[in-house]
């Protein structure tokens, strides 16, 4: 459905993105996550044709970036969203709506249910006087006027006190449940995590890792094992009455295993915690081999 391939974007002389590559297939969610200034937005903005690439080539839905045809399939939510402060809710949509050109019918409907479906409320007050979170969610019906089949969502929680974050971030998830394809940006790696098919990190300009959880998992992830003992063993701490000894391959154990029995106790239980994508993600840009190279070019 989307194809990004070797993008890269230049302002002035500073490279911001480069040698980007990733597919995003039909009804897929895919996350974007990487510290501030890797890349995302400037990414983001080259799939929806916002922003030229100095080089390399998007197709989104089998067309080219920015043109006619791709815009009726894509909605997209910028990190910010300036609103036109003086109008409703409601007039700010059908604004929208006709220059998507949405039959009037077919609008009024649109417009309401996804007001509903977004549990906005106070639809008669000027955006100016509307709290962040009903802005988001105004800005989110907003990407939803064309009834596109691709949503491209910069940070769509970010900003936001925490119960409107889950519901934004929930709504999201159910938007990929209808079958719609979704690229987003976030911080927040638990929300990526929690409602994504697919993951890219960026950091420095460029996409360093990208695959399914598991994937990433298998490839930067540990295993870690948590391995209680009922007597003292080395390298231990105190866990509900045990001696617990955090362990990251099977060799290690064993030898915990025989130093408990050497003490005189027994291994009574081993659970095992698979890195998150947190730790997938500290991991990997920590250890980016490019990044220092890529940061010189960047300064
Ligand atoms: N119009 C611009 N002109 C010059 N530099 C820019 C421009 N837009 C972005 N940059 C720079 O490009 C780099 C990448 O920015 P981008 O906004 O894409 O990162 P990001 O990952 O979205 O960051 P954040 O998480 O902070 O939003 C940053 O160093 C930024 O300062």
């Amino acid at each position: 459905m989307i194809t990004a391939r070797d993008l890269r974007k230049e302002y002035g002389g500073f490279v911001a993105v480069e040698g980007s590559t990733f597919t995003v297939e039909e009804g897929e969610v895919f996350g974007i996550i990487g510290p501030n200034g890797a890349g995302k937005t400037t990414t983001l903005k080259m799939l929806a044709g916002l922003v030229e690439p100095t080089d390399g080539e998007v197709s989104v839905a089998g067309y080219d970036a920015g043109e006619t045809e791709m815009r009726k399939r894509l909605g997209f939510l910028p990190e910010e969203s300036p609103l036109y402060e003086e109008m409703t809710p409601v007039s700010y949509l059908h604004f929208f709506a006709d220059l998507y050109d949405v039959p009037e019918g077919v609008a009024d409907r649109r417009i309401h249910d996804t007001l509903e479906r977004l549990e906005l409320d106070h639809r008669d007050r000027p955006l100016g006087d509307m709290s962040k979170g009903m802005k988001r969610k105004v800005a989110i019906a907003r990407s939803l006027i064309n009834d596109p089949d691709v949503l491209i969502y910069d940070e769509p929680g970010s900003g936001l006190d925490p119960l409107t974050t889950n519901y934004i971030i929930d709504f999201t998830r159910e938007l990929g449940e209808q079958g719609k394809t979704i690229v987003f940006s976030a911080h927040n790696l638990y929300h990526v995590e929690s409602i994504c098919d697919r993951v890219a990190i960026m950091n420095e300009g460029r996409v360093v890792a990208k695959g399914d959880l598991d994937e990433l998992q298998a490839e930067y992830g540990r295993t870690e094992y948590h391995v209680y003992a009922t007597v003292e063993v080395p390298e231990s701490a105190r866990e509900n009455g045990y001696h617990k000894r955090v362990v990251e391959s099977m060799d290690a154990v064993d030898d915990t295993r025989a130093d408990a029995r050497a003490a005189g106790g027994e291994v009574v239980d081993i659970r095992t915690e698979e890195s998150s994508l947190e730790e997938v993600f500290l991991d990997v840009a920590e250890s980016d081999p490019e990044a220092e190279r890529t940061s010189g070019s960047r300064a």
